[in-house]
């Protein structure tokens, strides 16, 4: 038997539970067969997919590797990780979770440091004054490198941190940090600010795919399929399905309604018996259902979809242009 598609998880931290939770929306159940301490399982009904259950920033470096197919972790990881990242890696979709920012952040206390030109000042007062360089506390070293040189900044030196990096200024390990934030309030607890201009990612949770993974056929099947599931699923939250019956509804009343709340026919106009149905983003509905009545629907209901199977699938699009074939 050929080797089994991989596709990596999250094991633990932040990023868990929203993984677990963003498949089983997409109709994908992931199962441990062997218990919860198992770091391997599967997707019921789908054969031959193996589940790796892995750390985040291991997900990246395997990513990067070609050990496994898919996985998804975030992008900080993946930018900091992987170099010539998008050569290597391609980032399928958004997840719309594990939302964070990568920023620099220097204590409140510099009043006069606003933005990353008032650093650069500092750094270069800060040689000529103290005869060495400014210490900049992260574990996001190569960021740093790129954002800081884009800035023209090269007084500084990285003093590498594997944890509690926001505690580094007020113990003498560094005079400012790079480091991920989504609330602030471990920033703010430790008396920084971030740079007006300091934000170097906005990173989120991604569906990451790998270049060097092996992609056979089967494998390229089994993307396929995963990928089937997630656009379904993805299409379905975008809409609401609005249904009604109008008299008269012709390809101009469909145009208009295209062309001013984003909504689409998916069987095309009305059947005979004048039932229309339509997708339509739900901040749209009410103006939509308001443009019905005044051409003459007397009902319009409006639901939840699940899931929207569409011919075009544009994640395995995107990922069979990247792959080439
Ligand atoms: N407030 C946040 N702080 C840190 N990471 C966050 C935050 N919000 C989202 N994330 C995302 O979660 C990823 C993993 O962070 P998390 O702390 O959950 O994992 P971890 O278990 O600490 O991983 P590792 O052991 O590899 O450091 C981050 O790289 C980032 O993409
Ligand atoms: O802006 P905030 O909402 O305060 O979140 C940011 C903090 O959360 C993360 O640490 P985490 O709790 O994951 O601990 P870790 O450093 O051990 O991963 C991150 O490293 C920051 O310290
Ligand atoms: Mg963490």
């Amino acid at each position: 038997m050929s080797n089994p598609f991989v596709l990596a998880v999250p094991s633990k931290g932040r990023l868990q539970e929203n993984a677990d939770a963003f498949f089983a929306r997409a109709g994908l159940t992931l199962a441990k067969p062997r218990g919860a301490r198992d770091y391997r399982g599967t997707i019921v009904s789908l054969d031959n997919v193996e589940i790796a259950y892995l750390s985040a920033s291991e997900i990246a470096a395997q990513l990067a590797r070609g050990q496994i197919h898919l996985g998804i972790t975030g992008e900080d990881l993946i930018r900091e990780s992987i170099a010539d990242a998008d050569r290597r890696v391609m980032l399928i979709e958004s997840l719309g979770f594990g939302s964070a920012n990568v920023v620099v952040a220097v204590p409140q206390a510099w009043i006069d440091v606003r933005t990353m030109a008032d650093l650069d000042d500092v750094a270069t007062s800060f040689r000529v004054k103290h005869n060495r360089r400014m210490r900049v506390a992260t574990k996001y070293i190569n960021l740093t490198r790129h954002f800081f040189a884009l800035h023209g900044i090269v007084d500084y030196r990285i003093v590498e941190s594997a944890g509690a990096t926001e505690g580094a200024p007020a113990s003498g390990a560094a005079e400012l940090i790079v480091d991920i934030t989504t609330t602030g309030a471990t920033l703010a607890a430790n008396g920084l600010k971030v740079l007006d201009d300091g934000t170097m990612l906005r990173s989120q949770a991604n569906l990451v795919a790998s270049r060097a993974a092996d992609w056979t056929a089967e494998a390229r099947e089994t993307a396929r399929v995963i990928l089937d599931h997630i656009a379904a699923r993805a299409r379905a939250a975008k809409y609401k399905e609005v249904r009604t019956r109008l008299a008269n509804c012709d390809d101009a009343l469909l145009t208009e309604i295209h062309d001013r709340f984003g909504a689409v026919a998916p069987f095309g106009g009305p059947a005979s018996s004048g039932i229309l149905t339509l997708h339509c983003p739900p901040a749209q509905l009410y103006p939509l259902g308001s443009l019905l009545r005044a051409r003459g629907a007397d009902t319009v209901s409006i639901g939840s979809l699940d899931y929207v199977m569409a011919r075009d699938n544009p994640l395995f699009s995107r990922l069979e242009a990247f792959l080439g074939t």
